[in-house]
C-alpha cells in the first residue's frame, strides 16, 4: 500500500517508521528544512531521536505528492486537524484517511470526527488510538491499539490492511467512545503526575486511575458511547499507560507542576504538545453543559490555571462528601 503520514511529531515518525516496514510510506511535514535534514541524516532529530528512518520512508514537504497514496493518516497536533483536513479534502482524490491526534478541540470543544464532519464530509474516515508511547512503537516493540469509525466494516478493512506483528490493529465502530477515552486520559494522566510528583504513593494513583475512568465512563456515556469501549485499548488501555508511564508528556507535565514550575516554562521546555493541557478545560465544560460530574478534571483545570496548587487542589478532592461507588 502506498500511505501518507501528515505530520512529523513524535508519532508521525514512529507510525511511519513502523509502517514502512511493509509499506511504502511518505512522511510529510510543513516544515521543509526538517524535511531536508530528515532525508540527510535519516532521523527525526528533534522530535525522535536515536530511531533510524527506514528505506521505505521518504520525507517529503510536498502535501499535494503525499496525497497520491491508498489512505492518509493525520498525525498533527488535534490544533492542526482542521487546517490539515481543509487542505486534504481539497486534493483531486482525496484518500481515505485516519487521524491519530487525542482531545477536544481548543475554542469549539468538539471531539475530533465533529471537527471531520465540519471539513471532510464524506470521505471514509476513523481514529486510530489506543495505549501506543512513539518511541516504543518506533523501536519495534509489540503494541496494540484500535481503529474507530463509525463505519465497522471501515475500520475492519483498514486494520487488516496496516494490521502488522509489531503494531496489532484492533477495529471498533464506537467512534465517539475511542475518542473520549484517549482525549479524556490525557487530563487524568496530569493529575496522576501531580500526586505521584507530590510524593502521594500508590494507593492514590490507583484510586486516581480508577476514579478517572469512571469520570471517562460517565463523559462518554452522556456523549453516545458505548461503555464496553471504556474496558478497551482506547480507554482503560490507554488510561493505564499514560497515568503510569513516564515516557508521557501529559504525566510529565503533572510532575513539573507538582515541583513547582510554571506551566507556561513547563509547555515551553517539553518540546512536544501536551493535548491534556487544552483539552482539561473543553472537557470540563462540556461535562458542565452536559450535567456530568467530573471532580478529578475540575481539579485538574483548577491547578492549571493556576487557582488552585496541586497540593490544594488534593486536599479538595479529599474533603468531598464520601458517596456510594
Ligand atoms: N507521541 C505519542 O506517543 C503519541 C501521540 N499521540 C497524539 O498524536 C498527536 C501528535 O503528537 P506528537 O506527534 O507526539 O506531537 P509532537 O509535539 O511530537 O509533534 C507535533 C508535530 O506536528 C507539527 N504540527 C503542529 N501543528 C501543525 C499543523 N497545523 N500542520 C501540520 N503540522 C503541524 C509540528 O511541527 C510537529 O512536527 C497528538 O494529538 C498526540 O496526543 C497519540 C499517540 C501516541
Ligand atoms: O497518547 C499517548 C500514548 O498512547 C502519548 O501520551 P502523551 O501525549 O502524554 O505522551
Amino acid at each position: 500500500m502506498k500511505i501518507a503520514v501528515l505530520g512529523a511529531g513524535a508519532w508521525g515518525t514512529a507510525l511511519a517508521i513502523s509502517l514502512a516496514a511493509r509499506h511504502r510510506v511518505t512522511l510529510w511535514s510543513r516544515d521543509s528544512a526538517q524535511v531536508a535534514a530528515m532525508a540527510a541524516i535519516r532521523e527525526n532529530r528533534h522530535y525522535l531521536p536515536g530511531c533510524p528512518l527506514p528505506e521505505g520512508l521518504a520525507p517529503s514537504a510536498d502535501f499535494e505528492s503525499a496525497l497520491q497514496a491508498d489512505v492518509a493518516l493525520v498525525v498533527t497536533p488535534l490544533a492542526g486537524l482542521r487546517e490539515t483536513l481543509a487542505r486534504l479534502a481539497r486534493a483531486p482524490v482525496p484518500p481515505p484517511f485516519l487521524w491519530a491526534c487525542k482531545g477536544l478541540e481548543a475554542g469549539t470543544g468538539l471531539l475530533p470526527h465533529q471537527v471531520v464532519a465540519e471539513v471532510g464530509p464524506g470521505l471514509q474516515s476513523g481514529v486510530l488510538t489506543g495505549p501506543s508511547f512513539a518511541e516504543e512503537v518506533a523501536r519495534g516493540l509489540p503494541a496494540a491499539v484500535t481503529i474507530a469509525a463509525a463505519d465497522g466494516a471501515f475500520a475492519r478493512d483498514i486494520a487488516q490492511a496496516l494490521n502488522s506483528e509489531r503494531l496489532r490493529l484492533y477495529a471498533n465502530d464506537d467512534l465517539v467512545g475511542a475518542e473520549v477515552g484517549g482525549a479524556v486520559k490525557n487530563v487524568l494522566a496530569i493529575a496522576c503526575g501531580i500526586s505521584d510528583g507530590l510524593g502521594l504513593g500508590l494507593n492514590a494513583r490507583a484510586a486516581l486511575v480508577t476514579r478517572g475512568l469512571a469520570e471517562i465512563t460517565r463523559f462518554g456515556l452522556a456523549l453516545g458511547a458505548r461503555r464496553e469501549t471504556f474496558m478497551g485499548l482506547a480507554g482503560m488501555g490507554d488510561l493505564i499507560l499514560t497515568c503510569t508511564g513516564d515516557l508521557s508528556r501529559n504525566r510529565r507535565v503533572g510532575l513539573a507542576l507538582a515541583g513547582g514550575d510554571a506551566l507556561e516554562a513547563i509547555t515551553r521546555n517539553l518540546g512536544h504538545v501536551a493535548e491534556g493541557v487544552s483539552t482539561a478545560r473543553e472537557v470540563a465544560r462540556r461535562a458542565r453543559a452536559l450535567e456530568v460530574d467530573m471532580p478529578i478534571t475540575d481539579a485538574v483545570c483548577a491547578v492549571l490555571e493556576g487557582q488552585l496548587t496541586p497540593a490544594a487542589a488534593v486536599a479538595a478532592l479529599m474533603a468531598r462528601e464520601p458517596k456510594a461507588e
